[in-house]
């Protein structure tokens, strides 16, 4: 019997999501067994610095792909939003499971509603999409930073000076907390989620053909007909985490995929955002990448790196 190591983040999100995906594996009732082995990453060292500062994405997948290749583990559970657009040589996403709630979940102190937040008061978020959005529909709000894992995020909401924060609600809801501290979900018309987030990418090495066996039994075909849709967007726009970029579809029962896109200025006074329907999910990733280029987004990216002084 093959034992299957599984690299994780350390945070309790990272091993509760590990352990969900072993426990659904194990269920299938096929010859293999699990170990995990924890990792610490670069972005769970660094939590003190905007994430768009010091390399984005790449920080959390980097060095448990680098234990992949090292064969110390054989497959990892990650966040798809954390997943670069580009996946390095020899390695692959061998399974995308059913999506959680892609939504963005608003969580204030006294579960004061988002309409009803008097002007000035804060709200706390790191990602410049939420921010950007965020300010597009209250721009009477100030947005201040905010980093650490979901339970120390949660700590600074009634700790430290916020309001509010904003919190992915797929995180939320499989550590099991949904309930207890969510005060609304945002429409994803009105705060359009981050491209793959409440998927979960299973990245495995190419060859390793007997794990993708095991693990396309566990793929499902509708969330990954939406999270290539959405990563094709992602990867010709190559916005990374520099400026506000969103990106969900969904997909209907005859395999129709729609999907919203979103460029915006980090001000949210430039918004750039298209819907797009169509069957082939890179064929729309591309086609609304290439009418939002049209409509003056890809100068917005440029005049935002240019600002940054990349
Ligand atoms: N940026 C970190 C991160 N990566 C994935 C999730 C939540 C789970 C998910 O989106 O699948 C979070 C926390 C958050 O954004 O609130």
């Amino acid at each position: 019997m093959r034992k299957i190591i599984v690299g994780s983040r350390r945070s309790k999100l990272a091993l509760t999501q590990t352990n969900w995906v072993i426990d659904q594996l194990k269920n299938l009732g096929l010859p293999f067994d699990f170990e995990v082995r924890e990792i610490v990453t670069k972005g769970d060292q660094i939590l003190d610095v905007t994430l768009s500062k010091v390399g984005g994405k790449g920080l959390f997948v980097k060095e448990i792909e680098q234990a992949m290749f090292d064969r110390e583990i054989d497959m990892a559970v990650h966040s798809m939003k954390d997943m670069p657009a580009v996946l390095p040589d020899g390695l692959t996403i061998g399974c995308i499971p059913f999506r959680e709630d892609p939504r963005d979940a608003f969580i204030s102190k006294n579960h004061v509603k988002l309409s009803e937040l008097p002007a000035g008061a804060i709200v706390g978020t790191s990602s410049l999409r939420r921010s950007a959005q965020l300010l597009a529909m209250r721009p009477d709000l100030e947005i201040k930073w905010i980093r650490g894992n979901i339970d120390t995020r949660l700590a600074k909401l009634q700790h430290e000076e916020y309001d509010a924060i904003i919190l992915a609600a797929a995180g939320l809801a499989r550590m099991g907390w949904s309930q207890d501290v969510v005060t609304e979900f945002l429409d994803a018309n009105d705060c359009v989620p981050a491209v793959g987030q409440g998927a979960l990418s299973i990245e495995c090495r190419e060859d390793d053909h007997e794990l993708l066996e095991l693990l396309s039994h566990f793929t499902d075909e509708a969330t990954k007909l939406a999270v290539l849709a959405e990563r094709t967007f992602l990867h010709v726009m190559e916005g990374g985490c520099q400026v506000p970029i969103a990106g969900y579809a969904t997909v209907a029962f005859d395999n129709e995929i729609s999907l919203t896109a979103l460029i915006a200025s980090p001000d949210g006074k430039e918004i750039y955002k298209e819907r797009i329907v169509g069957k082939d999910p890179e064929v729309i990733g591309k086609e609304v990448s290439d009418r939002l280029i049209q409509q003056g987004a890809k100068a917005l990216i440029d005049r935002v790196k240019e600002e940054l002084d990349l």
